[in-house]
């Protein structure tokens, strides 16, 4: 079976994550995993693990290192025979350990994205919750404001994006990520990228990408998102 290539995407709230993960998906074949949007998935379904992280979320703050590495281990393992890109996850030096041990990752991506960007994108980020589908007054708005382009369901804005919790997650962001990054600068597969702009920051990721992921990527491992 030809090699697999396995990938995180780090970055704080609101700095593009989901919206490059899903052109990575598209463009690459690669299954985009978003750890908030498997979160969200478990707090609709209410689950144990979703009641539980939904305490946190809603306060801005980190769901518990146990809870999340026993969520997304065990979703990985039901993609074994897929290449993949994480969103999200790990977030902590703790999740980042427990991935470690379990998968080897060829790709690290870290976005770095100044605050007052983060913030001014965060105001006019709208989601279709049962998709999501993200959108942004500014930058990728929806046809009709407030409804969802496919499924003309109404658009919402997600509780942790409020700016009081927005403050939380800011501030804690920097001081969890920090020992992340370092762990994967010193493997050697950590690739930063810092602007103000996805679209200028795209083409370089792209262009990354290309030269990491191997060509023989089988389809049997190519999963399409749309
Ligand atoms: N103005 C502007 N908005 C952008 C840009 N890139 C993404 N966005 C929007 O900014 C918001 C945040 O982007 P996401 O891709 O959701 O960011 P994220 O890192 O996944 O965010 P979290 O889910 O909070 O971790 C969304 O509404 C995007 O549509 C950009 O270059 N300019
Ligand atoms: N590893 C993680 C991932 C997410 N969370 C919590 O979920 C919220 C939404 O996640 P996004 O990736 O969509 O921003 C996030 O603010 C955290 O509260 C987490 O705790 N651990």
């Amino acid at each position: 079976m030809s090699k697999l290539f396995r990938a995180v995407i780090l970055g704080p709230p609101g700095s593009g994550k989901g919206t490059i993960s899903e052109r990575v998906a598209n463009s690459f074949g690669l299954k985009h995993l978003s750890s908030g949007d498997f979160l969200r998935e478990n707090i609709a379904a209410k689950t144990e693990a979703g009641v539980l992280a939904k305490t946190y979320i809603e306060k801005g703050a980190l769901v518990p290192d146990h809870v999340m590495t026993r969520l997304m281990l065990s979703r990985l393992e039901e993609m074994t025979r897929h290449s993949w890109l994480l969103d999200g996850f790990p977030r902590t030096l703790a999740q980042a350990k427990v991935l470690n041990s379990a998968f080897e990752l060829d790709v690290v991506i870290s976005l770095n994205i100044p605050l007052e960007t983060l913030k001014e994108r965060l105001r006019h980020r709208w989601i279709h919750p049962a998709s999501g589908r993200v959108y942004n007054m500014c930058f990728n708005p929806p046809r009709v404001q407030g409804v969802d382009d496919i499924s003309g369901e109404p658009l919402i804005q997600h509780e942790d994006d409020r700016p009081e919790a927005l403050v939380a997650r800011l501030r804690h962001y920097k001081d969890v990520a920090k020992p992340v990054i370092d762990l994967y600068r010193a493997k050697g597969i950590l690739h930063m990228f810092s602007d103000t702009e996805t679209d200028r920051i795209w083409p370089y990721i792209s262009s990354l990408l290309s030269t990491k992921i191997p060509t023989d990527l089988g389809d049997a491992q190519r999963v399409r998102t749309h």
